[in-house]
């Protein structure tokens, strides 16, 4: 297929005949016309120079949209200019197969039925005309801002959480942009229905509530198939990808296949909190088995039933994925790993990364936004990081990604080598403190934090061995910092750290309430997921909710709007200082380490900023000039849920 660049598009377009294989013209052509080739969303196709109206504007010609043929069969191939050959249509000859791409504009019961188009009630009397909605709506035109005010009324009458998540899903599955404009608006109250914790309970029964894919599912049985299921795809222009095996879903272990609510809440944030366009995101669950052997046992499972493949099988599907997403939306599409097993997690992560745009939000997500916590931690403890020492409970992802971004942090401030930067963070396993002693039996993330000391295996001496400032809980298990635990944290520091990673609520580490109640209210407390104001002695605390969901969506779009072809651990570390930020003299009054998400747009566009000049800094940055002012510039490009004008 031909794509829009600049004047030879122009040129071979402007008499309304095309040089592509294309089917029809739609309108006819009287006078001068600009001709684009759409996919079967009706998107302009490939890498658009020029846009279509700017085309029409310089030759003031009307624009007409002509559908192109694809072949779904062949490989991306270089065309005449340099051009991708993305379908390999203009490769295609008479004996290749080609999928026959349609455009239709919706209207009538079918533009109701079209969640990214559709109104409801919004539709004006003259969309209703225009657009053969007579009859099919009841009279009333409402405006955007009662719908949400409507939504928000029916939300409330549910008292079960999933109820509530049930009408989320079903929200945008019938109409986008109310959704996201609903989840915009109302975020501090519908984070935890479309994200952590709901989303854990729906994913747990995700076989009996399901009703749409709004993912794609890649399973062992798809195996030299993957480029043709990215295709079937309805949308082309894919920014970024969640991608997630489900063998690690939150901290409620491998639930198989019905992860996959997991990349679909992720990606809703992206747009929500990160203005990342709905139609760019992708959500992705491969499917190579599960080990639970209730979902194996569960009838109403959705995914492959037989146990996880792993090896060469597992890493052979994997590998076809990351190439044929390469291959497909090419070298700036990016991909998040979620919820991956340790075992998975930092493999995949240390092999793609050198050739694949990647981000893994357990390890690189957490480790960013728990330094901002603790960056904001010290205006109210006092003292540089390097002054404190800090144990983690749980040494997978988030305790080792959160432990080396500290100790890289503590070697950027001090110019002291990592080596001896990490002797400052002490983590315990399962098996208890990590050790020298216990070197050669530990797995290869670990081994950097095996430090000398005697062994310890109850985490309560290891508690009062170390006397830590700082107590991080990432461990997965719930109510593991026991009142023993926080009182000793609380019997050497005047203001104890302690953050309660672990998601989600049912897994936490302590509750927000056991964190100041046993540290009579001295703790400076967080948690991966929310707990509401407590109240202690007649004071009411608030605490942070240390979650990934502060830096990803801000993340990805410096990414993005950078033209990023690789992520470096430096712009983990902007993305910390810039979230540390935007926490003021107000929040840190209330005990907050972290500021509220009501305006978590405009601080994703801040981190966006931070993490794109950090691209433009380091030569990662294709996206050329840089823009003046960055954090305009994102602010720009992000997607708005208002409702567009149909003529
Ligand atoms: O999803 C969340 O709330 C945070 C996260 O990545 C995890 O717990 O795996
Ligand atoms: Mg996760």
């Amino acid at each position: 297929m031909m794509s829009l660049n600049g004047s030879s598009f122009l040129k071979n377009s402007i008499s309304g005949v095309s040089r592509t294989q294309s089917q029809s013209l739609i309108l006819p052509a009287r006078r001068p016309m600009v001709v684009a080739v759409v996919n079967a969303n009706g998107r302009p196709e490939g890498n658009v120079g020029v846009s279509l109206d700017n085309a029409a504007k310089e030759i003031n010609a009307p624009v007409a949209v002509e559908v192109a043929e694809s072949d779904s069969k062949q490989q991306t191939a270089i065309v005449g200019g340099g051009v991708e050959d993305v379908y390999g249509e203009d490769s295609a000859t008479e004996d290749h197969f080609i999928t026959p791409w349609s455009v239709s504009v919706a209207s009538g019961y079918s533009l109701l039925r079209d969640p990214h188009h559709n109104k409801g009630l919004a539709f004006t009397e003259k969309e209703r005309d225009a657009h053969y909605l007579r009859g099919l709506l009841p009279p009333v035109v409402v405006n955007h801002d009662l719908q949400v005010k409507k939504m928000m009324h029916n939300m409330r009458q549910y008292q079960v959480p999933l109820q509530r998540y049930q009408a989320m899903m079903d929200l945008q599955e019938r109409n986008e942009r109310l959704f996201y404009k609903l989840l915009i608006e109302n975020v501090e109250e519908l984070l935890p229905i479309v994200y952590t914790p709901t989303v854990g309970e729906a994913c747990q029964k995700y076989g009996s509530i399901f009703k749409n894919p709004q993912g794609l599912f890649i399973s062992l049985k798809d195996k030299g198939k993957i480029l043709e299921i990215l295709k079937n795809w309805p949308q082309k222009k894919i920014q970024v990808i969640v991608v997630t095996d489900g063998e690690r879903i939150l901290g409620l272990g491998d639930l198989g296949c019905q992860g996959m609510g997991i990349p679909v809440g992720k990606l809703s944030l992206y747009t929500a909190l990160g203005g990342i366009r709905p139609s760019a995101c992708l959500p992705v669950t491969i499917d190579v088995g599960t080990n639970n052997e209730k979902m194996l046992n569960d009838e109403f499972y959705i995914g492959l039933r037989q146990r996880r493949a792993s090896g060469k099988e597992y890493s052979e599907l994997m590998n076809e994925f990351m190439t044929a997403v390469k291959q497909n939306y090419g070298e700036k599409v990016l991909i998040q790993f979620e919820d991956f097993a340790n075992h998975n997690a930092f493999d995949l992560l240390a092999k793609y990364s050198t050739t694949h745009l990647v981000f893994n939000d357990d390890i690189q997500g957490t480790a960013s936004v728990v330094l901002a916590g603790l960056i904001s931690a010290l205006k109210l403890v006092g003292g540089t990081l390097a002054d404190h020492r800090f144990l983690f409970l749980g040494a997978g992802e988030a305790g080792t990604g959160i432990a080396e971004l500290i100790a890289l942090e503590i070697s950027k401030q001090t110019n002291a080598p990592l080596e001896e930067t990490r002797k400052k963070v002490f983590l315990v396993d399962s098996k208890g403190l990590i050790v020298k002693s216990r070197l050669d039996s530990l797995q290869h993330f670990k081994k950097p934090w095996a430090h000398d000391h005697e062994p310890v295996n109850d985490f309560l001496d290891v508690v009062k061995s170390i006397r830590p400032t700082v107590l991080i809980g990432s461990s997965g298990a719930g109510q593991t910092f026991t009142k023993e635990i926080i009182e000793a944290m609380s019997s050497f520091n005047k203001k104890p750290i302690i953050l309660a990673l672990s998601n989600p609520t049912s897994q936490s580490e302590c509750t927000a309430e056991q964190a100041y109640t046993w540290s009579e209210g001295r703790a400076i407390f967080a948690s991966g997921s929310p707990f509401g104001p407590v109240e202690y002695n007649g004071k009411v605390y608030v605490s942070g909710q240390s979650n990934n969901a502060y830096i990803f969506p801000g993340f990805g779009l410096g990414l993005i709007i950078s033209g990023a072809i690789r992520v470096h651990d430096d712009m983990l570390l902007a993305a910390s200082e810039a979230l540390a930020e935007q926490v003021t003299q107000e929040h840190f009054d209330n005990g907050l380490i972290y500021p509220p998400f009501t305006n978590i747009r405009k601080i994703s566009a801040h981190i966006a900023a931070r993490v794109a000049a950090k691209a433009y800094e380091l030569g990662l940055a294709s996206r050329l000039p840089q823009p003046e002012d960055l954090v305009a510039y994102a602010e720009s490009c992000m997607y708005s849920p208002k409702y567009r004008s149909y003529r």
